[in-house]
């Protein structure tokens, strides 16, 4: 990386993948020259702590985009409607967590690990997309076994934690055990049911054909990023009671008959990916994910329905590298390659 520092505004600074970005700015040593938290007229004027400094949060309605080079947005969907084309507009290069813009064909969804050449059409709109966190981690999964074989079809469930819905969603997860536990009525706001104690089929909205949105973000954005609209992908997103941490059945179809050790040997050396390859060493969302940047991949085995099966377990950090490390590395390959 050169040694030139960006200014760098971080939109959503008050949220838990804004929270996470400053940490991993931080922590990764991104060359930040001054660093602007932005979020809503609520949190203006309350502080973040950066690099040992209180930094004054802005209201983002207030904010001159002409002091950053580059914008890194986590505020949801219609915040980044709105901010995204006018810090555009003014040169700042925005990295984008929410789904607005990752269909639009100009613009680059982009895993650094998976399809980096694909940032080279970021001045197209100056936008980029950060995909979706179930998404990311399959893919830093299954891209090289893709390369190596040819995926036929993805069957996947994920088991999704209560984080992917924002900090409040982790205080009602907090506050319904406490319920259950104290024997009082269990109140429910931010999740379609109860969510303590249960697990629900349903992660955003139902789509006309019966999938939810979470569901159709992983088949679209698969086809997009692998550049591959004949992977079939079959899945079934699942909230669970686990703080931070998503995980994934996935069950592969691959083009030709490929054993488990195959497979092992392909992932030992993929980027991104921290293989577990005993049967009874598998990672979890707790044990092994939680405040981590690897994707674990474990329970690799033959399907034993399927000549062409491979079933595996895939576990990552949905705010890290689901959103906030995803977005920070595109940011690092943006200062070395282009900026
Ligand atoms: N790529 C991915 O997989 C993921 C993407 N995301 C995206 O990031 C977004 C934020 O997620 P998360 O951090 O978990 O959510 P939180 O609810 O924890 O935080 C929301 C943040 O957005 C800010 N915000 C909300 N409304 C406005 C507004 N009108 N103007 C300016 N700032 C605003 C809030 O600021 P304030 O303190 O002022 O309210 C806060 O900083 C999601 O909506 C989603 O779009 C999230 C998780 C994963
Ligand atoms: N939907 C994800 C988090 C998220 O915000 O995803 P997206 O950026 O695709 O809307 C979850 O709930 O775990």
């Amino acid at each position: 990386m050169s040694e030139q520092k960006i200014n760098v505004a971080v939109l959503g600074a008050t949220g838990l993948v804004g929270q996470n970005i400053i940490e991993i700015l931080e922590e990764r040593n991104f060359p930040v020259g001054q660093l602007f938290p932005l979020a809503s007229k609520r949190s203006a004027g309350t502080t973040i702590s950066f690099k040992g400094k209180e930094i004054e949060v802005i209201d983002v309605d207030t904010f001159d985009w002409t002091q950053v080079q580059i914008g890194l947005f986590s505020a949801g969907s219609a915040v980044s409607e709105k901010y995204a084309p006018i810090a555009a507009d003014e040169g700042v290069v925005v990295i984008d967590n929410t789904s607005f813009y990752r269909y639009e064909p100009e613009i680059p969804l982009v895993i650094p690990e998976v399809n980096p050449g694909a940032l080279v059409d970021f001045r197209n709109r100056n936008i980029i997309a950060n995909p979706n966190c179930s998404t990311i981690q399959m893919l830093v999964a299954l891209k090289p076994i893709h390369d190596a074989y040819g995926i036929d079809r993805i069957n996947v469930s994920t088991y999704q934690s209560v984080s992917g819905a924002g900090k409040e969603a982790i205080d009602e997860l907090v506050a319904q055990t406490a319920q259950l536990m104290n024997g009082r009525p269990v109140e429910t706001e931010n999740f379609p049911v109860q969510m303590a104690f249960n697990v629900i089929p349903q992660i955003d909205v139902f789509q006309d054909n019966g999938y939810t949105k979470e569901e159709m973000k992983m088949v679209w954005e698969t086809h997009k990023i692998m550049g591959d609209e004949s992977i079939r992908v079959n899945p079934t997103a699942v909230r669970v009671p686990v703080f931070y941490g998503h995980a994934e059945a996935i069950h592969l179809e691959l083009r030709q008959p490929v054993s488990a050790e195959d497979i092992k040997n392909i992932l030992a050396d993929a980027p991104g990916v921290t293989m577990l390859a005993e049967d009874k060493d598998y990672p979890t969302q707790v044990t092994h994910a939680s405040g981590n940047d690897q994707t674990y991949v474990g329970r690799i085995r033959e399907d034993i329905s399927h000549p062409n099966g491979i079933n595996l377990w895939v576990v990552a950090d949905n705010v890290r590298k689901g959103a906030a490390t995803n977005s920070v590395q595109i940011a690092e390959l943006l200062v070395r390659d282009y900026l």
